[in-house]
């Protein structure tokens, strides 16, 4: 363990040439946080005393092998899950202090997801998809909807097939239509759970130089989970974790 922390630490000296600098204002706040998940026979130490915190406007990679707790830690800056133990704060404050409604207003305005998977609804066309989380959107009609999600999905250079079906794109397109589903709403932050796993190097590249550009010249903070060492280099941190400690 160690070794791991002694040679596992990268934090690019560069910050990105076009954008703003990352200010050090805390957004998210994890705070010896521990997640235990128990079944009826085994309980499982996701995360173990995590101490994270992401500043605005920064791109951060999230590392490990499979099973660290890398999605873990996703849902809980996302605020999906709640941890065992410890605290989040969101703009410096506790996350415990939100009502429900503050919550939902949280995750649905200020932050957009992005998955391996995609999660696109086969069923719906591509400006249908985009429009979703702006369904949920109090006050919002459908002239709002549908100009953001245009707006968005020429922002991820998608204009050209506003109208075609999840089926009808390739890998990287579909991976484009996610981001602009979660860019729709305007989110400050895009957590992204292994955004390229499932792409080609070169349409893994292409993803990649999108959240890039929407870091630098959007000023977005992004957390992102990647296996890809190469991809995470490309990012400003890399925050290493092993068996659900944070080793780097
Ligand atoms: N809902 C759950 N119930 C029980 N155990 C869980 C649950 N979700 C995750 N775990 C366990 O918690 C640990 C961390 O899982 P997590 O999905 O966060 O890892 P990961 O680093 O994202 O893995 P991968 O790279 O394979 O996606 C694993 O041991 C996993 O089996």
């Amino acid at each position: 363990m160690e070794n791991l922390l002694a040679t596992s630490t990268d934090t690019r000296a560069q910050l990105p040439l076009n954008g703003p600098a990352a200010e050090e204002t805390p957004v998210l706040q994890l705070t010896n946080i521990e997640k235990v998940y128990q079944t009826s026979t085994i309980e499982t130490v996701a995360l173990n005393r995590v101490n994270l915190t992401i500043n605005r406007g920064e791109f951060v990679s999230i590392m490990g092998p499979s099973g660290c707790g890398k999605s873990t830690l996703l849902s809980l800056m996302g605020l999906l899950d709640e941890p065992t133990s410890g605290t989040i704060a969101v703009d410096g404050r506790l996350v415990t202090s939100f009502s429900d409604r503050e919550l939902a207003a949280i995750r649905n305005l200020k932050i957009g997801f992005v998955f391996q998977s995609y999660h696109l609804i086969n069923d719906l066309s591509v400006v249908d998809n985009v429009e979703v989380p702006l369904l949920y959107r109090p006050g919002m009609g459908g002239k709002e909807r549908r100009k953001r999600a245009l707006a968005a999905l020429d922002k991820v250079g998608l204009s050209a097939r506003t109208g075609h079906f999840p089926s009808q794109l390739s890998g990287g397109q579909r991976q484009r239509v996610a981001i602009a589903r979660a860019l729709a709403g305007g989110p400050e932050i895009i957590l992204a759970d292994e955004p390229t796993g499932n792409l080609d190097s070169v349409m893994g590249e292409e993803i990649m130089d999108l959240l890039l550009g929407l870091n630098r010249q959007d000023g977005v903070t992004i957390v992102m989970v990647t296996h890809d060492e190469h991809q995470a280099l490309k990012t400003q941190r890399v925050v290493r974790f092993f068996d659900g400690s944070q080793v780097g």
